[in-house]
């Protein structure tokens, strides 16, 4: 099976979008080379507000053993959150991975259960690999969020940000941890929720007989979740699908997280998705 690169994994398999005929179209686009369309700045109407926001005093969430999370409830009011939330819907290339897995003779085809989009400066862990790294800069929508949230957690410096697009109660995301290698020991992960109102569920590794409740999070629009210290290390956190024909169930959902890339040479993930043939489509 050919191998696809990273640049490739990157491209949309369908058409770029179309422009919209919209009430209020943003004013202005950011363009970069990787981009498979200039993405919109963000509209007076949010940029204007994202300093301005309320300051909210995060719950600090320590009460089971090596969890260590910061709770905002919310870190941006509803009426920001939403607005936010459309627009990013809207203007960001959301694409599905879909990947191979190999078993002996069985051969299954994934798809994930859920729309990511990817922006973040990592340094070319392979000099001599074949694969040329194309990152795509954070656009200026998104690094705008980055600065505001850096500004109130103080302290945390991210170069990485990764978005996933629940589109309804049937996506979700498996439980895992995020302690890839190129984030290093000890993480500190921004978390932010914007949309329909989502389970986010926690549950101790475990190991040596360690004794922790479960931890759930109701995540609401504007919600964020700060997860730091050795939370990555020892425990892990999904979103499970949401059933039922109404409400929530039938909402979207963004989730945005920051993270900071700190060892070069780490981003196996992201080659192992292109390798495995990768396959990214765009929201039609
Ligand atoms: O959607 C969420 O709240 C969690 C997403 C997540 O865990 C991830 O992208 O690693
Ligand atoms: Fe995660």
């Amino acid at each position: 099976m050919a191998k696809r690169t990273l640049e490739s994994f990157y491209k949309p398999i369908s058409k770029p979008k179309k422009p919209r005929i919209e009430d209020n179209p943003p004013s202005s686009y950011s363009r970069h080379p990787s981009y498979p369309f200039a993405i919109a700045d963000l509209p007076p109407s949010i940029a204007d507000a994202l300093p301005d926001l309320p300051a909210t005093t995060p719950r600090s969430i320590t009460n089971q053993p090596h969890l260590d999370l910061l709770y905002y409830q919310p870190f941006i009011p509803s009426t920001t959150a939403q607005e936010l939330f459309h627009f990013l819907r809207r203007e960001l290339p959301f694409y599905r991975v879909q990947y191979t897995i190999r078993r002996g003779p069985t051969t299954t085809q994934i798809t994930t259960p859920r729309f990511t989009t990817v922006f973040g400066q990592i340094p070319n862990p392979h000099p001599t690999h074949q694969i040329q790294i194309n990152p795509r800069p954070i656009p200026p929508c998104l690094d705008a969020l980055r600065q505001r949230i850096e500004a109130a957690t103080n302290g945390a410096a991210y170069n990485f940000c990764l978005v996933n697009y629940y589109a309804s109660g049937d996506d979700s995301i498996a439980y895992h941890s995020d302690d890839e290698r190129f984030l290093g020991p000890n993480p500190c992960i921004a978390s932010l929720s914007l949309g329909a109102k989502r389970d986010f569920l926690m549950k101790h590794k475990s190991a040596d007989g360690v004794e922790a409740e479960p931890v759930k999070l109701a995540l609401a629009d504007g919600d964020m979740v700060v997860m730091r210290g050795e939370t990555q290390a020892n425990w892990l956190h999904s979103i499970p699908k949401r059933r039922g024909s109404r409400g929530e169930a039938r909402q979207g959902r963004i989730n945005i997280t920051f993270r900071r890339a700190v060892v070069p040479g780490g981003t196996e993930n992201y080659y192992r998705w292109s390798e495995e043939e990768g396959r990214m489509v765009e929201i039609s």
